[in-house]
């Protein structure tokens, strides 16, 4: 069935949603608001209708789902104007990082149906990872229809205290910077080697690619498959020596995503 929707804020993570969802539904109708022009053209390239501002949308216009993807300190300003469209019955979804369903309430009409999402870069290509978690008082019908919309940018899952949405973010919101990380350093690695510098890229990016598609869908956890791969006293040996002495890895990660997940609540009270 055909959709009418409103993307708010159509840079990194509005791009990225907005081309998983045309690429898999062209029939969707979505109305965009982005004021960079660049953004705008961008936006118009995938199929979108994309205005400089909420006051340029049709006069009238019905949402069934309104997506912001602002800045953290810009969705209260942008929601303070989506009045009418609450007053139509829309949804609202805001993928903000740190940003309270309660300060988006704030600033909606009473009753506003509210949903909060954390997305992450890879829904472009239709493998993003989507928490989501609603306000008690929106409708099943309502939550139904964000969770197929954002099916269309990878894989679904719900969580029943918000609060937990700071630690999402630490890990599937943010953690494909992670592994980019990780895939810039594996190719440096390469070419220190002595491996021409886009054979080091394409070999580090398929390892990644690989094993996370193995990791899914093997049936045995990932230190099994890690097991797997190293042979006693053998290469892999060698360099999990220097990964995992004194739990050198699990310790920079973890730290790292104390580090995002408490900037998640700092942003939080910020707003
Ligand atoms: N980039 C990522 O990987 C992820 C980002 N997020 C969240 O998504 C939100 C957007 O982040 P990014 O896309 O990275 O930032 P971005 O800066 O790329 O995109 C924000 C866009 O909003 C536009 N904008 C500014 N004022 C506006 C207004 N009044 N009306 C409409 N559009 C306006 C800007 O021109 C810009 O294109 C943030 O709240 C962030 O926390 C969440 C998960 C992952
Ligand atoms: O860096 C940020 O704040 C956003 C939220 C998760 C990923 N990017």
């Amino acid at each position: 069935m055909s959709h009418t929707l409103l993307l708010i804020g159509c840079g990194n993570m509005g791009f990225a949603m907005l081309r998983g969802w045309l690429r898999e539904d062209p029939t969707l109708t979505v109305h965009v608001v982005e004021p960079a022009d660049a953004l705008r053209d961008r936006a118009a390239g995938v199929g979108a209708l994309a205005v400089p501002q909420l006051a340029d949308l049709p006069q009238g216009l019905v949402p069934e789902v309104v997506f912001v993807a602002v800045k953290p300190n810009l969705v209260e300003m942008v929601l303070a104007g989506c009045g009418d469209f609450a007053a139509r019955g829309a949804t609202f979804v805001s993928v903000a990082a740190g940003v309270t369903t309660a300060a988006m309430a704030h600033r909606l009409p009473g009753g506003a149906s509210i949903v909060r999402c954390m997305p992450n870069t890879p829904a472009a290509i239709g493998e993003g990872m989507m928490v989501l978690y609603a306000r008690v008082d929106v409708s099943d019908a309502a939550k139904t229809l964000v969770a197929s919309l954002l099916a269309t940018s990878g894989m679904v899952a719900w969580i029943d205290d918000e609060a937990q949405m700071d630690a999402v973010t630490a890990i599937s919101g943010s953690g494909p910077a992670y592994v980019f990380h990780f895939i810039e350093a594996l190719t440096d690695a390469g070419i220190a080697l002595g491996l021409p510098a886009k054979t080091a890229a394409l070999l580090a990016k398929q390892t990644v690619l690989g094993a996370g598609r193995l990791a899914m869908e093997a049936d045995v956890d990932p230190a099994t498959l890690r097991r797997q791969v190293t042979s006693p006293g053998g290469t892999t040996a060698a360099a999990l020596n220097v990964f995992m002495s004194d739990e050198r890895t699990e310790k920079l990660v973890a730290e790292a995503a104390r580090a995002a997940r408490d900037r998640s609540i700092e942003l939080g009270k910020s707003n």
